[in-house]
């Protein structure tokens, strides 16, 4: 029987991957290193993929119509301290995956980050200069280039500080739900200025940009400018906890091994200007959105 073309989502098992996962269902071919224990899925090791013909052998004869690379290596202390592992999986792969796209003239989606940007001067557009600090948001820059050498139709999305029902508990909202549910004081810091970004958001605007063509660098976050502090206290408060266990602190004061932008965020304009009808959710209506399912997944009272 002939194998129905689908949509490679690869990094289908981290926060956003889910997302589209379930977004995409029957249409999408979701891939995890840990292969053997999702069945149906395909088994693909970004750290395995240095070359395009690497590529090729671990694609060949699966019908795809799009590709999808969520994947990454995403912590962004561990990146630190390996540099080599972070670029083959945030760049070479990538760029290697997006080769066989180009290839089969099919569309291919990299997920970038604000890290590119060196926060002196945020919020960015999407034509700013890029200056990463930090090895991840290195290994993301020279992905994004190796991607649009590869295949100049990519489309590249930029997104930061992604919250949302996550199936691993992984992303901020949950350790700042944790630690203060535990009545625990939490540290966060009072000069990262960002644009929080709701994971069902994303995923929605990703769907619908593939669907429409679009290609490119594309900013899309959420529309408000906040630190740390302030989208902690925002989270508290929208939940019922306690935020008076949030201590502001300077991020010299937390002793991150990786620097940070500070004065960051991205800007939206051009996802406004191109796709009005898309709209990008606040912290307060998103998780009148969220609330009742954070509660049901038993991490919020
Ligand atoms: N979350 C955020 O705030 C932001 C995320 N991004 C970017 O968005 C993308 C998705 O992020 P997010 O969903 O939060 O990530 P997660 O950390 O939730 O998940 C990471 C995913 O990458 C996969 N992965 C890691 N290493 C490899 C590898 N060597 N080979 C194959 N798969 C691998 C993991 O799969 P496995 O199950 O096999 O471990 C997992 O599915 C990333 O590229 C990230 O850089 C950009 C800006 C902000
Ligand atoms: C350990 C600790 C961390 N933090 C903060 C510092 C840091 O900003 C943040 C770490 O959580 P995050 O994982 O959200 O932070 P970080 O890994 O810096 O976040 C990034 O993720 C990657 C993938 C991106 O691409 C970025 O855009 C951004 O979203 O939590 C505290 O506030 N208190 C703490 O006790």
């Amino acid at each position: 029987m002939k194998q129905q073309s689908r949509s490679l989502i690869i990094g289908a098992t981290g926060q956003i991957g889910r997302q589209m996962l379930s977004r995409l269902g029957d249409h999408a071919l979701p891939t995890t290193r840990a292969a053997d224990l999702i069945p149906g899925w395909l088994p693909l090791d970004l750290a395995a993929i240095a070359t395009a013909d690497d590529a090729e052998r671990v694609l060949a004869s699966v019908p795809l119509h799009a590709i999808f690379c969520l994947a990454g290596m995403t912590n962004v202390e561990a990146c630190e301290d390996q540099q080599a592992l972070a670029t083959r999986v945030n760049t070479e792969a990538p760029g290697a995956l997006a080769v066989v796209a180009a290839r089969r003239g099919i569309p291919f989606v990299y997920f970038s980050t604000e890290y590119v940007f060196d926060g002196m001067g945020g919020p960015y557009l999407e034509e700013d200069d890029a200056h990463p600090l930090s090895v991840y948001g290195s290994s993301k820059w020279r992905g994004e280039l190796a991607v649009r050498e590869a295949c100049p139709d990519a489309l590249i999305l930029r997104t930061t500080v992604v919250y949302g029902l996550d199936r691993e508990r992984k992303n901020f909202v949950y350790g700042l739900m944790r630690k203060l549910a535990a009545g625990e004081t939490m540290r966060v810091p009072n000069d990262q200025v960002s644009t929080p970004t709701y994971n069902v958001d994303l995923a929605t605007v990703t769907q619908t940009l593939v669907e429409r063509g679009a290609s490119g660098i594309f900013h899309v976050c959420g529309p408000e400018l906040l630190s740390r502090l302030e989208f902690a206290r925002r989270v508290a408060e929208e939940l019922g906890l306690d935020a008076s266990l949030i201590e502001g602190v300077s991020t010299t004061a937390l002793g991150q091994r990786a620097p940070r932008p500070l004065d960051a965020g991205l800007r939206i304009d051009k996802l406004r200007s191109l796709h009005p009808d898309l709209t990008m959710h606040t912290v307060a209506e998103s998780f009148d959105d969220l609330r009742s399912a954070l509660r049901e997944q038993g991490v919020a009272g």
